[in-house]
Parts: C-alpha cells; structure tokens; sequence
C-alpha cells in the first residue's frame, strides 16, 4: 500500500493506492460517519458493489445509488435524483458520500457532496485508469450540452482510496482512454516519464506493477500542481493539455459517443502540432502518432463543422472575453498557456484535421 499526501491551501487529505483495499474500505475513512451513500455506475455495482457494501454495512448505516453506466449520466437529470436519494436517506453534514467508479461517477457524485446542504463530505473511490486523474484534486462537475463540465465547483474529497486490483476488469477501451492522461502527465511534467509511457503495449496484458508506478507518478504530477493552484488561476491549467479541442469534440460527438482519453488523445496531437508552429520547435508528434495508432485509439474520426468546434473551445472554462486559450509545450515538461485568436485557430485545425485524416 502507498499513500501520497495533498496538502492544499485549504484541505489535507491522503491518496492511498494498493491491493485488497476494496475488502478493508472502513479502514480507510478518514473517520467515522453516522450515514453514508454510496453513489456506483451499475456496472461497477455489478461487479465490486457485494465487497464494498458487505465491508460497510457491518459498521456503518450504509445506503447505495446506483446510475447508468456512461458519460451521458453526468447530468442535470442525475444530479437532481442523486439530491432527492440524499433527502430521503436522511443524510445530513456529519454524513458521507462515496464516490465508487470511474471519472463519471466522481464527477458527478462529487458535485452531489459540494452542493447538498452546502457541502458534506465525500471520498473517491476510483476504479479506472483514468480516474488516477479524476479522483485527485477536487474538480466536480456536471455536463451541459453546450460544454464539458459546465456546472460544477473546486470540491476536494476528505480521502482517495484507490484499489488497483479494480483494474482487472477494465475494458481495453477504458485501458485506452485512461491512458491518455498518464501520456498527458508525461508530456507536461519529463521526458523520461513521457517515454516510460510510450513503452507500455496496451494491446497485450499489463504488467500491472508497472502501471501502479506509473499511475502514481501521474498522481504525483497532478498533486504538485493542485496543491500549489487549487482552483486554477495558473498553473493548475497545464492539466488541461489536450483537453481545450477534446472537450470540445467529445460535446459536439454527443457525450460517450468517444471516451473523454479518446478526445483528449486527438487534443493533444492537435496541441503538440500547435507547439511545434508557436515555439518553432520539435516535439514529439510522430512518436505520441504511432503510439496512439498501434494501441487503437480512433484518430480517424467523423469530425464535427470547425464552427462549431471553436464556439465550443470558446466556452472553454480557461477562455477570457471569448479568447480561446490552450496549453502548449515550450518543450517536454515546459508547458505554457497560449492565447489563439479565432483565425489561427481555425487555420491550424482545418490543417490539423486535414492531415490527421
Ligand atoms: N475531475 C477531474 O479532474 C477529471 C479528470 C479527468 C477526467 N474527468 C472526467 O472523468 C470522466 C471519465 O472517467 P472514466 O474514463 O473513468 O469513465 P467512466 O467513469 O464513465 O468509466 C468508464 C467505463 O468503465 C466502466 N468501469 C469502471 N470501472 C470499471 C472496472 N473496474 N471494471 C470494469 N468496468 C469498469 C464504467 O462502468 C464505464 O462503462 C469524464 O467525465 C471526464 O470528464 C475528470
Ligand atoms: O484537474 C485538472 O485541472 C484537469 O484539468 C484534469 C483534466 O484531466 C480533467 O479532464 C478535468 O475535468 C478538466 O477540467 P475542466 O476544468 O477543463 O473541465
Ligand atoms: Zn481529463
């Protein structure tokens, strides 16, 4: 077991990675709660909701929720059910609210704990490769159809208990998809980590002790930047490499018609190209390509109208008086927030596409 500490501005709460941790949960509150809701996608209910219920219910007053699998669950519709499932469990501000699942579900149960009865505690209980990412660093949100993460707010959990065994059962897809932010991490923070990640085959079975450290060094990369700009004012931004176009196609596509790793692959590709125009220097580009083609990640993809990506990129959280804004790398490790002006935006991503495709 390995247990990274955050310690921000305005919380400490501790990231404990292991095995076995599902069965031992209780152990890991950070303390003892008189009621707790358990929010789960169905199918992670299906397949790890007995352990974690049957750990918990000995000791606790133990209710649990559960929402359809999927992007499209992070939404207003849920958001209110999951309130009203609160209300009716009776929870009040000495309860808790487990997060159990992917990103979605963090997400989404998330900004349930910051809003009900103006905030109660919540712990993230991640069992994605991407939620490495998602559960660390206390962004909670909402989808509206109009952007990504539109409705939500900076709401760090009171503990991260992640139990890597979970990842077993993860589908190549989602193998894929969480990987994309571990590349990110690579890219923003060293070369050596960035390679270390090229290296790794996801078509063939991971080795899982070299995922773990890698999963950890991603933790560690976000845990320096959240504990030094919680709420974004700089550099937390640097975590948002690739996701300026990537959000903005996984909203235009529908979202769940492409995993947010998927999208965020395509953005960063498009960011790295950028970087390349804007800091006359080599990156990186071919190498991330190849990558992403032989483990299958879908680089070809049937694209929305440039407009309307860019009205998208525009309701960007980082744009300012609608100047799109996006993270590009002076070289690896050495991010930068650029500002585009719509015209360069729209004359690299109509060559950026055209080339990608
Ligand atoms: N808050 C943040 O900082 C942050 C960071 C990155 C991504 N995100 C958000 O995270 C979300 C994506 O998260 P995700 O990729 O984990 O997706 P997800 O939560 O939708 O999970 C993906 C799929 O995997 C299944 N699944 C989950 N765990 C499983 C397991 N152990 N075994 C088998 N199947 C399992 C789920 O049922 C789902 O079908 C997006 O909404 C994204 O915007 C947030
Ligand atoms: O933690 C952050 O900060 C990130 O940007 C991490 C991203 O991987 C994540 O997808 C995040 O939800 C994006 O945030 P948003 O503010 O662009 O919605
Ligand atoms: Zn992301």
């Amino acid at each position: 077991m390995h247990k990274q500490t955050i310690q921000t501005s305005t919380i400490q709460y501790d990231v404990v990675v292991g095995k076995g941790l599902l069965s031992n949960i209780d152990q890991y509150l950070p303390k003892k709660y008189n009621n707790i809701l358990i929010v789960v996608d169905e199918v992670v209910k299906g397949i790890y909701g007995d352990t974690v219920i049957d750990t918990l219910k000995s000791a606790e007053n133990v209710a649990v929720t559960s929402v359809p699998a999927g992007e499209s669950s992070k939404s207003i519709e849920q958001y209110y059910r999951l309130l009203s499932e609160a209300i009716e469990h009776h929870l009040d501000r000495k309860s808790l609210i487990i997060a159990f699942g992917g990103g979605m579900v963090g997400d989404l149960a998330g900004f349930v704990a910051s809003t009900y009865m103006r905030g109660i505690d919540f712990i993230q209980v991640p069992t994605t490769i991407l939620a490495h990412d998602s559960s660390v660093g206390g962004k909670v949100a909402i989808n509206h159809p109009k952007g990504k993460n539109l409705i939500g707010s900076f709401y760090p959990p009171v503990a991260v208990i992640y139990d890597v065994d979970t990842l077993q059962s993860l589908p190549a897809k989602e193998i894929r998809s969480g990987y994309a932010e571990v590349v990110k991490h690579g890219l923003i923070s060293d070369q050596a980590f960035f390679e270390e990640v090229l290296n790794v085959d996801l078509t063939t079975p991971l080795d899982t002790e070299v995922t773990v450290d890698q999963l950890q060094k991603g933790i560690g990369v976000k845990a320096k930047i959240v504990e030094q700009d919680e709420r974004e004012s700089n550099i937390r931004k640097f975590l948002n490499f690739g996701h300026t176009l990537g959000h903005a196609i996984e909203s235009e596509l529908g979202y769940g018609k492409i995993t947010h790793g998927e999208a965020v692959a395509i953005g960063m590709l498009f960011a790295l190209k950028l970087s390349e125009e804007k800091f006359n220097t080599r990156m990186p580009y071919k190498a991330l390509y190849d990558w992403l083609s032989k483990n299958q990640y879908p680089l070809s993809i049937s694209w929305p109208g440039i407009n309307q990506l860019i009205d998208k990129m525009k309701l960007d959280k980082k744009s300012e008086n609608s100047i799109v804004q996006m993270v590009l790398l002076e070289e690896i490790g050495k991010p930068s927030v650029v500002n585009l002006s719509d015209h360069e935006l729209r004359a690299h991503l109509e060559k950026f596409i055209r080339e990608l495709d």
